[in-house]
């Protein structure tokens, strides 16, 4: 196994390029995490060229939060490329459960084998067929409710399945690992969790065991978070603290502490 420690030194030693395909909200926000955590962020994601470069970056990430047709067939073509390339890619189902364009594209995604997923409990839970609570692109369910959706999941699709929240949950449908830390501040800033997915195709591009790299990406976050939720009076200043925490995390503050097998 690769320590979360180890994982984020060869992420700041690679700085890998990573391809974001994300919505409207996050896609500043999401750039500016994967600079201050050590990555290099590209926003590239029309079908005239997504396919082109996912060849050339380290890492695909396809977030599904301002969907429209010609959005899908841009992620098409991105993992076509990236699955030729032998490059990982990673799926934030956003609001998977929402609307029909959003479940036929869910549904449609899963099938190009993710090399990992990342969303909220009751993401997780849609995709794994069970009801879930979720409002809008907000989760309404809890993590612990989503851990047996989530092992289901990476034994179908043999994706590593990611599930955050107050705590974060982590499997290749045999492993698990559960990752404490973050800030209650977190999930008011909007775009933490595209950011993440970002942050996890980092990793991903650089540790070769995508279990490792998704533990690695969350104990980042939730170190920072923690780091930045320190005296903080609300989620503006949160977010710009949060942005200098990725930065200033190091090596010893992802310790075996905040990350524990299942
Ligand atoms: N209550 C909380 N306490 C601590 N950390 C949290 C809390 N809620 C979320 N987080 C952290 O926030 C990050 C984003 O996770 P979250 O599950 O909120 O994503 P999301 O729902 O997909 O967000 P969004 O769709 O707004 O981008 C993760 O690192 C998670 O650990
Ligand atoms: C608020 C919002 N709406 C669509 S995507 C997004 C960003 C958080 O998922
Ligand atoms: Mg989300």
């Amino acid at each position: 196994m690769t320590s979360p420690s180890r994982s984020l030194e060869a992420m700041r030693a690679g700085a890998p390029l990573v391809q974001c395909i994300t919505n409207y909200v996050a896609m500043n926000f999401a750039a500016n995490v994967l600079l201050a955590a050590g990555a290099a962020p590209a926003m590239v994601h029309d079908a005239e060229e997504s396919g082109e470069f996912a060849a050339v970056a380290g890492a695909l990430t396809v977030n599904i939060g301002t969907l429209s047709p010609r959005w899908v067939a841009g992620m098409v073509e991105a993992i076509d490329g990236a699955t030729g390339a032998g490059k990982p890619w990673v799926l934030d189902p956003v609001a998977c459960f929402a609307t029909g364009l959003r479940r036929e594209t869910t549904t449609k995604l899963m099938q190009l084998r993710p090399t990992i997923v990342r969303g909220n409990a009751s993401e997780i839970l849609a995709i794994a067929g069970e009801s879930s609570s979720g409002q809008g692109v907000d989760a309404g369910d809890s993590v612990q409710a989503a851990e047996a959706a989530a092992r289901k999941v990476a034994q179908e699709a043999g994706s590593v399945v990611a599930v955050t929240g107050a705590v974060d949950f982590v499997t290749d449908g045999a492993r698990g690992v559960w990752i404490t830390g973050g800030s209650p501040m977190m999930p008011r800033v909007t775009a933490t969790g595209c950011a993440l997915t970002c942050l996890v195709g980092a990793y991903a591009a650089v540790v070769e065991d995508p279990l490792d790299a998704t533990v690695g990406a969350l104990a980042h976050f939730a170190a920072a978070g923690e780091m930045a939720g320190d005296g903080v009076s609300g989620p503006g200043s949160f977010s710009v603290a949060f942005l200098d925490a990725l930065m200033a995390v190091g090596p010893e503050s992802l310790g075996a502490a905040r990350v524990r097998a299942a």
